[in-house]
């Protein structure tokens, strides 16, 4: 069964919608150049919404401990997912902080897939997203895909997840040709850059589920 995150969620009622419609896990994003960045105290508010069943996943990129820990701290993240980072930077982030975590791969070729392979024994999962035109400016959350079919015989060295321009419309097509067990979107369910759409998250989720 594929399950499914839902990534930048910024105010109650539409996180309350990813949970209501069955998401796994819900992103908060805590990088100031992201249309979904929230504060210390916007992620405190909306994570005491979150039932314990579904896992609460920090979106940083190449955060500094400082950061981590206040975002661990005022939203009790289960999952931290690191854009940017070095596998050396993972571990260290790992060995401090003891918290599930998650590396984003930035993918436009097959070769960039193999970057994974640096992470073994560090991350529990590989986010394969888009490669961004900047990723300077904004390594994800844009709505760009990569082409699916790299991953076609590919060995993962560790437990997975697609990302990148997924939306209720392709996500199916993404499991079925990927076998993608954990899919994670978030323009797809925007109806602008950071304003989410309850109904768009409906349609994703019930798409994840009707598989
Ligand atoms: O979403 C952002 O604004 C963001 C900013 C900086 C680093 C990562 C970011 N998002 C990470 C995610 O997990 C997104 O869901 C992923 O990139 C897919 O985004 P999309 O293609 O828009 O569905």
């Amino acid at each position: 069964m594929t399950t499914a995150k839902i990534c930048g969620l910024s105010t109650p009622a539409t996180l309350d919608a990813a949970i209501r419609h069955g998401a796994s896990h819900v992103g908060f994003v805590f990088f100031p150049a992201s249309p979904r960045h929230v504060t210390f105290d916007k992620a405190a508010e909306l994570a005491a919404r979150v039932p314990g069943h579904v896992a609460k996943v920090g979106v940083f990129v190449d955060p500094e401990d400082e950061m981590l820990e206040q975002a661990i701290a005022s939203a009790a993240l289960d999952v931290l997912q690191l854009h940017k980072v070095t596998p050396a930077r993972a571990a260290a982030i790992r060995a401090r902080f003891g918290i599930e975590l998650w590396v984003a791969v930035a993918v436009r070729t097959r070769g960039d897939l193999d970057a994974a392979d640096a992470f073994v024994g560090v991350a529990d999962r590989i986010l394969y997203d888009a490669k961004t035109p900047d990723s300077a400016a904004l390594p994800g959350g844009m709505g760009l895909r990569f082409d699916w079919d790299l991953l076609d015989g590919f060995r993962h060295p560790l437990r997975w997840a697609l990302s990148g321009g997924l939306d209720p419309a392709n996500v199916a097509e993404a499991i079925r040709r990927t076998g993608a067990e954990l899919v994670d979107v978030s323009s797809g369910v925007e109806s602008e850059p950071g304003t989410k759409d309850e109904a768009r998250i409906a349609a994703f989720l019930k798409a994840v589920a009707a598989l």
